[in-house]
This record gives structure tokens, C-alpha cells and sequence, in this order.
């Protein structure tokens, strides 16, 4: 690429401001055309409120029409908003014609983030995920598809501050300026800040091949760390979205990241794509009306997340209710009944072989009126039956040995560690699931694995459905009034197996505000129960296309529990083998096959790291090759000269080590600072923070998905033995840092002897 003075390269920026100008003069224009389409839409609303009466028919169909123009409004508006800066980031010079180039049609073509017509609907620029845009991205010199130069504008607000040139032919034309030093390096060499950017500008033509794939199927991306493979996927959603917007905006596309810190990180790349239609969900919240954070140990977390926990599962949802009426006696029409334990018994699974058990609830009293029958025999078959399922306190014990249950409420009966023993669990298996439950009822919190236990659960119940409160007649009032001369046992129903009374359970602790509770007020609960099953339990919402990423750490269960939001997705599937936290890859990989179904595959796999400066990410990919030899190493493109700093330090001063080196971090990059701690050490490390605003300090399971301008990481060692990865989570922490890294270990023992709290 030929070198250039200071002055063609301003000559050049001034060109393309006066283009910039244009396009903002344009959407200025737009922006007053939103404006005034959403005032008169709001015009339309108040003349139709004007008078007192409700709207006319007429009226209604005019709030309609005023409803959906807001929308569009508001929409349109939102987009202009949120793509205003560095709308327009590249110009392609292209020669139409067959021979020499530079001989034939020429045209200038700008890309941008979206499209912008000028009055006679020309185009001044075209949205990147347009087909006139794709030589922008698909242009090689080996294939220019036309191409002559490729310009990316680097812009600071409306200001174009830089352009870097590719040129597509071995020779410019004369009038064809081409200056700059690439505008890739130019970006992986910028200041990395909170939120993950768009990529719009710089995406490499091996990665424009995975954004425009074929919506349909199951589009898998994989790579080593840094290789670009979230971000790929991202623009890949909104590609989707540009390219058929109908199917998917109606259907939806749910994207499912490892964390809340990694939803966070990402939350802005789609809007500045032009996308705000996408849920975003970390793998804990992805069934309504659940939000989990908590990290179970890795032995639960193996033991929760294989689908061998489904027998037991499976024989929780046949248990009774831990508090139901264990017999029933009652008369009716004149007749005696008594149905002892083992008649329920019969009934109940008579029931659960054809009915899920929520919504079983007239199936199980038919159950007992046909055992009923079968002691009385007398009469008419029919007539008894009714008399039956009509008398009140039949009625007042169905529904107390019938409840609906709360998927959330039977997980939590596994506290009970014989419970889990006679449904098939080891001993060792039950004192885990009782330990961690017994954890969830102190600190009133899920862990992310059971959410899948609990959407597992939930697909087994059915939904729970309130049953109607049907207004009863003299006679039966009477007889529910007298229901206990007739043997009607425990009709209070409990909260807890110990029969403890509701919201009296000595480990209540605290109250917490359980948010929502289901009518639109926060309540302060006592119950850990209530605590634990406050708000409503969504149901399975199914989406168009499930965007997952950081796929390897999906567990088996969790596979399931994405599956069944995407029975009739397309996927795109994100991940890297050697940096999982899940253990047994066959199990996972078979579950995922079973979401997937039978649809088509293409997989994309992605070999360069843009993320890390290659001293950085040698340091890591050398101590990753030692332990997982197969490891999926990708080649980094970026020289600093910066080698890693390993520091040691005996136990008492590692705090005082880690904040000198921090102070050092943050004087030698702009953006943030990660110091990355296990549990051993986080608590005693917050002095760290004082050294800046943007130094945060974080557990090595946080950390995927996201990266930092520099790192600090704090005894690599403990990290491998405290989590669930080992080796491979430490491969994650050691690929973080774009710029800078240092690496502190303690020593003489440290952390073991002054280590814990
Ligand atoms: N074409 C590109 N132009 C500019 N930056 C890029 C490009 N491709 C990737 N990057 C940057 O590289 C960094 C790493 O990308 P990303 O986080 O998507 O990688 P990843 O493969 O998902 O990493 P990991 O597996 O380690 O989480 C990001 O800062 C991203 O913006």
C-alpha cells in the first residue's frame, strides 16, 4: 500500500465529510418526519378521547391506525437514535465493467448502519447487512468481485477522523487515492471499553461467511478464545433479522449467554446493530418468573445437570404432597365410604399414567368415585357417581390431596434427604441435593442449575392451574361445615413437610422482598418456601431461532430446557471445547443433538484471535497444550512486545502486591482493569479497587464471555483446584486481557495456611 502525506490524507477525510454531511443533513430530515408522524398519531388519540362516551366503532379503528403508527414512530426513531454514531464506516469503489480495471462504470457506494435515500430515493448509503453491501466484506484480491478499493472511515460523532484503504487490484487507477495502515489493527489496538462494540466496520470475510449462512438448520461457530466467535453471532442475529424480519421478529430470537455479566456486556452490540427485538438471557433466567446466580458446587452441579437426575425427577412428581389427607371418609347418599391409604395409593397412580398431575384435578376425583362405587354397589352407577364428585367435602379433600403443586415448591422437597433415598438417589447424591436446598432455604436463592430442574419439572406437572372457586349450594355448606365428624383428615394445607404451620418455619431468617408477587405489589415474605416460589412461573416460550453461546458449560439438563424452547428454531451455536466447565462432553453432546433434532448442520470454524496481544494469549495457549493437548488453538494477530508479568509473593503481602501491580495496569492502559481472584482470595483483595474507577474484581466463572484491557490474575493455582474446568477455566482467565496482563502467585504455602476466612 503506498504511503501517503499528511495532506492527501486530509484531502481525502474532507471528501468524505462533505458525503457524511449529506447523509446526517438526510437523517436530520427523517428524524422531523418521525417527529411529526408521531404527533399526529398522538393528534388522532385525543380527538378520539374528546367527549365522554366510549369511541365509536369508527373511533376504534382510528386508534388502532394511531397505535400502530406511535409504534412505527417510535421505533424508526429509536433506530436513528441509537445508529447515529459512525453511521456511515465504509465506501466501496466499484468498476462495473469486464475489462482492465479501472476501464469500465465506475461507482462510489457508501455502507453504513443502516440505509439513507435522499429525496429522489437515490441511496447515499446502504445498511451492511444489505446484498450491495456484501463486497464490502467478500472482496479479496483474489476475488474483488468488482471491487476496486475498500475505504473503512473512521468516524467521532459526525466526524470523519480517519480512513484506512484495502486496495482489491494489483494497481490503482490513477484517481484512486489509497492510504492508511489497515483498519483492523487499527481497531484490535484501540481501548476496549464496558460493552462489547459492533465489529461492522472490520468483519473478515471468513466470519461474513458465518453471518450470512442460511437462516435455517443449526449454524455451529466454533474456535479458540478471542477468535471474534461472539461477536460473529451477534451480527449474525441481526443479519437474521434484516434478512427475513417477519419470521423472526414475530417468532423471536432468544440469545443465551454463560451470565448476567455477560448479558450485560453484550446488551448494547445488538440496538447499535439495529436490533432491540432479541431476549437476552443468561443461562439462570431463562424460564420466566426465575432468576438464578448462584453456582453450585461442581459436585452438585454434575449430579444436577446430567439427565440421570431425571428418574428421580420423574419419581418426585408421583410423590403425594408431603402434608395430604391420608384417608377419606364420608358419606354419600346414605352410604358409608371409607378409601384408605393404599385405595389412594391405587388411585393416584391410575391418574399419573394418563394425566399430568396439575392438571389431573377431575380426573383424580373420578379416581376416588370410582373406588367409592366399588364399595357401595348399590344403586345406580352414575347417580352415585355424581352424588359423589358433587358433595362438599369431597370436594374440600380432593383439593387438598390434589393440589396443584409448584414445580419450585417439589424441587425444594428434596431437602428431605430420605425422600431422595427412597426415589433412588445415593446416599452421597441425597445429602448433596438436601445440602444445597437446605442452602436455598437460608439464603432464599436458586442456583442456576436447578432452573432446568425446575422447567424439567414443570414440563412433567403441566402448568399449574388455580382451581375455580365454584359457589356451592345450602346443603353442601352444611356438609362441609360438619366435613370433620366424617373423618376428613387434614384439610390445612401446609407449606413445609414438617407440618409446621405456614410462614412459621424457624428458619425463616430475615424477610426479603420477593419483587412481584403475582398482583402487582412487592411482598416481604418469612417463608423460605414462599421466598423461593414468590411470582409466577412463566411457561415455555418458543422462539424462531435460540442464539447460544459459551455452549460447551450448557449441561445436559440445560440442553433439554433450551430445547424445548426451540422445537421449531433455527440455531446458531457458539463455542470452544477447550475452555468447558462441564465434564462429561458426550452426555452434553448427545442432549444437544436431541434439542437440535433432525435439521441441517454447517459448522464455521474460526482460527485467529483478535482478542489478545500474542505474547498474552501464547503464555495461556502454552500452559493450555501441557494439559489438553487437542486444545483448538487459534494463531493472534497483534505484536505489543508486552510479555506477561509474573510476580510471586508470600501470603501476607499478596494484597499489597496485587495493588501495586494494578496501579501499574492502570497506568499503562485506558480501559478496564480485571482482577481475577478465586474465592480464597476475593474478599481480602477489595483494596485493589482503590486504585481506579475502572478496576473491577471479579471470580474466574464471571469472566467468560467477556475481556478486559488488562488483567491481573491471582494465584492461577487455586483457580485450577476451585473450579469445576480446572485447567480449562484458567485457560478462559488467561485469555481475557486484550493489552496487558500480570500473573500473581503466591508462596511458602500461601493461601492455604492465611488463606481462608
Ligand atoms: N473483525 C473484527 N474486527 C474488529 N474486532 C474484532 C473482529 N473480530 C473479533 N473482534 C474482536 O475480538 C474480540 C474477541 O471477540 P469475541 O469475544 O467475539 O471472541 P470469542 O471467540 O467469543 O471469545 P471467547 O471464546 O474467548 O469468549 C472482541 O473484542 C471483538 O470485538
Amino acid at each position: 500500500m503506498s504511503a501517503t502525506t499528511n495532506d492527501v490524507v486530509a484531502v481525502e477525510i474532507a471528501a468524505e465529510q462533505a458525503h457524511v454531511d449529506r447523509v446526517y443533513d438526510e437523517l436530520a430530515k427523517a428524524a422531523d418526519r418521525v417527529g411529526l408522524v408521531h404527533a399526529e398519531g398522538m393528534a388522532r388519540g385525543r380527538t378520539e378521547r374528546a367527549g365522554t362516551g366510549d369511541p365509536r366503532e369508527e373511533e376504534l379503528a382510528g386508534l388502532f391506525e394511531r397505535d400502530a403508527l406511535v409504534f412505527a414512530a417510535n421505533r424508526r426513531r429509536a433506530s436513528l437514535e441509537h445508529q447515529h454514531e459512525g453511521l456511515v464506516f465504509g465506501r466501496l469503489d466499484l468498476d462495473h465493467g469486464a475489462g482492465e480495471p479501472g476501464t469500465g462504470e465506475r461507482e462510489v457506494r457508501y455502507v453504513g448502519r443502516l440505509g439513507v435515500r435522499d429525496d429522489d430515493y437515490e441511496p447515499l448509503v446502504v445498511d451492511w447487512r444489505a446484498p450491495a453491501a456484501a463486497p464490502f466484506y467478500r472482496a479479496t484480491p483474489v476475488d474483488p468481485q468488482g471491487v476496486l478499493r475498500r475505504r473503512v472511515l473512521r468516524c467521532r460523532g459526525e466526524q470523519v477522523v480517519g480512513v484506512e484503504d484495502d486496495l482489491m487490484v494489483a494497481a490503482a487507477p490513477e484517481d484512486l487515492v489509497v492510504v492508511g495502515d489497515g483498519a483492523l489493527m487499527a481497531a484490535l489496538t484501540r481501548s476496549r471499553g464496558e460493552r462489547m462494540r459492533d465489529i461492522v466496520a472490520t468483519i473478515q470475510q471468513h466470519q461474513d461467511e458465518a453471518i450470512r449462512a442460511p437462516a435455517r438448520g443449526v449454524t455451529e461457530i466454533t474456535g479458540g478464545p478471542g477468535t471474534g466467535k461472539t461477536v460473529v453471532a451477534l451480527h449474525r442475529a441481526a443479519y437474521l433479522l434484516y434478512s427475513d424480519r417477519r419470521r423472526y421478529e414475530a417468532g423471536g430470537v432468544l440469545v443465551v449467554g454463560p451470565s448476567a455479566a455477560y448479558t450485560a456486556y453484550i446488551e448494547r452490540v445488538l440496538p447499535s446493530l439495529g436490533e432491540d427485538t432479541v431476549s437476552l438471557r443468561s443461562v439462570g433466567d431463562v424460564v420466566g418468573g426465575m432468576t438464578a446466580t448462584v453456582l453450585d458446587d461442581p459436585a452438585t452441579a454434575a449430579l444436577k445437570g446430567s439427565l440421570r437426575i431425571r428418574t428421580l425427577l420423574s419419581r418426585l412428581t408421583r410423590e403425594p404432597v408431603p402434608d395430604a389427607p391420608t384417608e377419606l371418609r364420608v358419606f354419600v347418599a346414605g352410604h358409608p365410604v371409607r378409601l384408605r391409604p393404599a385405595d389412594l395409593e391405587r388411585a393416584r397412580r391410575q391418574v399419573l399414567r394418563h394425566h399430568h398431575r396439575n392438571t389431573s384435578y377431575d380426573a383424580a376425583v373420578e379416581a376416588l368415585a370410582g373406588l367409592a362405587w366399588e364399595q357401595v354397589q348399590q344403586g345406580d352407577r352414575a347417580e352415585f357417581v355424581d352424588r359423589f364428585t358433587d358433595a362438599g367435602d369431597v370436594e374440600t379433600f380432593a383439593r387438598a390431596w390434589w393440589r396443584p403443586v409448584d414445580p419450585r415448591e417439589m424441587l425444594l422437597w428434596l431437602v428431605d434427604e430420605n425422600l431422595a433415598r427412597r426415589l433412588g438417589a445415593s446416599v452421597d447424591e441425597a445429602r448433596l441435593l438436601a445440602d444445597s436446598y437446605r442452602r436455598a432455604l437460608d439464603d432464599g436463592r436458586w442456583s442456576v442449575a436447578d432452573v432446568a430442574l425446575v422447567d424439567d419439572l414443570h414440563a412433567r406437572l403441566g402448568p399449574v392451574v388455580d382451581l375455580p372457586s365454584e359457589e356451592r349450594g345450602f346443603y353442601e355448606i352444611e356438609e362441609l361445615d360438619d366435613a370433620s365428624q366424617y373423618g376428613v383428615a387434614a384439610l390445612r394445607v401446609g407449606r413445609d413437610g414438617d407440618g409446621r404451620p405456614d410462614g412459621g418455619a424457624a428458619s425463616g431468617g430475615p424477610g426479603s422482598t420477593d419483587g412481584n408477587a403475582g398482583d402487582g405489589h412487592a411482598r416481604v415474605s418469612r417463608d423460605p418456601v414462599d421466598r423461593l416460589t414468590a411470582g409466577r412461573l412463566g411457561g415455555v416460550e418458543e422462539y424462531a431461532h435460540v442464539l447460544v453461546d459459551e455452549a460447551q458449560d450448557i449441561s445436559p439438563m440445560q440442553w433439554r430446557m433450551l430445547g424445548r424452547r426451540g422445537r421449531w428454531a433455527s440455531w446458531t451455536v457458539v463455542g470452544d471445547l477447550a475452555q468447558a466447565s462441564w465434564d462429561d462432553l458426550e452426555e452434553a453432546a448427545r442432549a444437544r443433538e436431541e434439542a437440535f433434532g433432525s435439521s441441517v448442520r454447517r459448522a464455521f470454524h474460526m482460527d485467529t484471535n483478535y482478542r489478545n496481544a500474542r505474547e498474552i494469549f501464547d503464555h495461556a495457549a502454552r500452559m493450555v497444550r501441557e494439559h489438553v493437548p487437542d486444545a483448538d488453538i487459534p494463531r493472534a494477530v497483534r505484536e505489543t512486545g508486552h510479555h506477561p508479568a509474573e510476580l510471586d509473593a508470600p501470603a501476607e503481602e499478596v494484597v499489597a502486591t496485587a495493588s501495586s501491580a494494578v496501579r501499574d495496569l492502570v497506568s499503562q492502559v485506558e480501559g478496564q482493569v480485571a482482577v481475577i481472584a478465586p474465592d480464597r482470595w476475593r474478599d481480602r483483595l477489595t483494596p485493589v479497587l482503590d486504585a481506579a474507577d475502572r478496576v473491577v474484581l471479579v471470580d474466574p466463572l464471571s469472566t467468560k464471555g467477556l475481556e478486559y484491557d488488562a488483567t491481573l490474575v491471582v494465584d492461577p493455582d487455586e483457580i485450577v483446584a476451585e473450579s469445576p474446568g480446572g485447567v480449562r477455566a484458567l485457560y478462559v482467565v488467561l485469555t481475557r486481557a486484550a493489552h496487558r496482563t500480570s500473573i500473581l502467585r503466591p508462596v511458602d504455602g500461601a493461601g492455604s495456611d492465611g488463606g481462608s476466612d
